[in-house]
């Protein structure tokens, strides 16, 4: 969304006639709020939180002196997709077609300034410079450039947002790429691809001495591969709708640039390789049905309830001890916690510790309602007609209370970051405010997200910048009726289930037993050597793309 061409006048109005709509005049108002189309008896809002950008025609048209420029907005279409809306309007002011033109450049140049000036109050990208898009052609079922080439190329040109692809040609190589970049020449680094491949970005970002900083550079991801985990947990943290169209949800957050803090999380391993990640941690149930269902990847997502289904019938035990220091002042996942953004607003305060009887209580069980379940499985409804031809009508629907609400809290919570806890050594023992857990476990995995993949509700208290790792465990001992309801479905009610625990924690270590039952220990999805690790999570370090 690069604005070019000078101060455009401000606020405008203009009577047009519609493309295909006659030849009666409507009355085009644009300000602070979006753009008013008043006309054949109807009004109609296209919200600047909704606006995407303006084209114009380029070129004169056959004999005709006018010139045209169309309104692009994807306003929610109820409360399960956002639609695209192209209004098209025939500028006939003039005798000649170039004066007709710069008006029609007047209105692209004016709704541009709309929405960079009032549609947020974030800080942005900066759209005087190129994003920098990694593709992995083989993530998940290996649809990831059909979906740039379809949905994202066409929505990128339509906002004008600049841009250079990189398609990658093997393991490692956005790591190698992202280690070396020249980072002042990009607005920012986007992921059409899985989760992993942002994990190899992180981690090219890591490697550099000036990593600190680096971490910071805008990151955005679009889901093209089987986990997804992030794309899905941004969506349900905005509440966005995401099923219908994932790939348009999470273009759109690109689109925008917005930038929303995202909480990291460093790992320490015995062999001194430090990890960045910014999804999950574990080992067990989990990470065994993600690890193993590699081979399956053809089917997308699916993958992983076929080969859950797989590991019930023999499931594994793993001894470990688990050392962590407790979240200060995280929320309960109480029951019935309706959305992230409710707890947002009430229950992140700095210093609001938990209650004393609380505080060394480590086998809890806490429920929580099933998240999201409205949403269907639609067919893309992304619209890649050329715009000046395509006109869709219809009323635009106003953005939900609730969407509105959650957008507000997002916004209210650009305050400071809190300061990491400082890990031991590996091999010195945890500090006094640890707490320590030696057992055998089923499974023991943490994210800092709700969701760990597109359909899999982890944690549906989790916001991507609360600064916990929810640690859930389940110990040896944990009931086969949890677990089969478990492999089930895991969609936020499991704190329900007998067996079932979870901890906000700051930072983490984990001693895998020295037994031969050797599992997969994960890091964002990726493999490590079963050896100790600790964590600790950068709080707000992260500055991840949003609406
Ligand atoms: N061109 C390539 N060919 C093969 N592997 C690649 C290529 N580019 C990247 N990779 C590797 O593929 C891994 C997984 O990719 P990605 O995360 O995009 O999709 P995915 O398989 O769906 O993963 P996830 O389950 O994490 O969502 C990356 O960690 C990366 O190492």
């Amino acid at each position: 969304m690069a604005e070019s061409g000078g101060t455009p006048p401000w606020p405008l109005t203009g009577q047009f006639r519609q493309y295909k709509r006659g030849t009666n005049l409507f009355n085009v108002h644009l300000n602070e709020t979006g753009v008013t189309v008043t006309g054949d008896g109807e009004q109609r809002l296209l919200k600047v939180t909704d606006l995407l950008g303006c084209v114009c025609q380029q070129e004169q048209q056959q004999q005709g002196t006018s010139a045209f420029f169309t309104l692009l907005a994807y306003p929610l279409a109820g409360s399960r997709k956002r639609s695209r809306k192209a209004l098209c309007f025939e500028v006939a002011l003039h005798a000649a077609f170039k004066d007709n033109l710069e008006e029609a450049h007047a209105w692209r140049r004016a709704v541009h300034h709309a929405i960079t000036t009032y549609g947020t109050t974030k800080p942005q990208v900066d759209h005087s410079k190129k994003l920098l898009l990694f593709i992995n052609p083989n993530s998940g079922s290996g649809r990831a450039l059909q979906i740039f080439k379809k949905q994202v190329s066409p929505l990128l040109g339509e906002a004008e947002v600049p841009h250079e692809v990189l398609v990658t040609e093997r393991a490692n190589h956005a790591t190698e790429v992202v280690r070396d970049l020249d980072l002042t020449q990009y607005a920012g680094l986007v992921i059409v691809a899985g989760d992993g491949l942002l994990y190899e970005v992180y981690n090219g970002l890591l490697a550099r001495p000036d990593w600190e900083a680096a971490i910071q550079f805008p990151v955005g991801i679009i889901p093209g591969g089987s986990g997804n985990g992030l794309a899905r947990s941004l969506a349900h943290w905005l509440r966005e709708p995401y099923g219908v169209n994932p790939v348009l949800a999470s273009a759109l957050n690109v689109v925008y640039g917005r930038l929303s803090p995202l909480d990291l999380v460093i790992t320490e391993t015995t062999t001194e390789k430090r990890i960045l990640s910014f999804l999950s941690i574990g080992f067990g149930l989990l990470a065994d049905i993600d690890i193993e269902s590699e081979r399956l990847r053809i089917i997308g997502d699916t993958r992983f309830a076929v080969w859950a289904v797989a590991r019930c019938a023999n499931l594994r035990k793993y001894q470990a001890t688990i050392s962590f220091k407790r979240g200060v002042g995280a929320p309960e996942p109480a029951p019935h916690a309706p959305s992230p953004s409710l707890q947002r607003s009430h229950t992140l305060q700095e210093g609001e510790g938990l209650p004393d009887t609380h505080a060394k209580r480590l086998s809890r069980s806490h429920s929580m309602q099933a998240q999201d379940s409205g949403e269907g499985e639609e067919e893309a409804c992304l619209d890649l007609c050329p715009s000046l031809v395509k006109v869709e009508d219809g009323a635009p629907e106003p953005v939900t209370e609730q969407a509105q609400e959650a957008q507000e809290h997002v916004e209210q919570r650009q305050d400071g970051a809190r300061p990491y806890v400082a890990l031991p050594g590996l091999d010195e023992p945890v500090p006094d405010d640890w707490e320590t857990i030696e057992d055998e476990f089923i499974m023991v995995h943490c994210s800092q997200h709700s969701h760990i993949s597109g359909d899999v509700v982890f944690a549906p208290q989790a916001t991507p910048e609360d600064g916990y790792m929810w640690l859930m465990l389940l110990r040896g001992s944990c009931p086969k009726t949890t677990i089969a309801k478990l492999l089930l479905s895991l969609d936020g009610r499991q704190l329900r289930y007998p067996g079932v625990e979870m901890v906000p924690v700051e930072a983490l270590r984990i001693v895998p037993g020295k037994g031969t039952n050797k599992g997969y220990l994960t890091v964002d999805g990726e493999v490590i050597p079963w050896t100790p690790i600790q964590s600790h999570v950068l709080h707000k370090r992260g500055r991840i793309m949003t609406r």
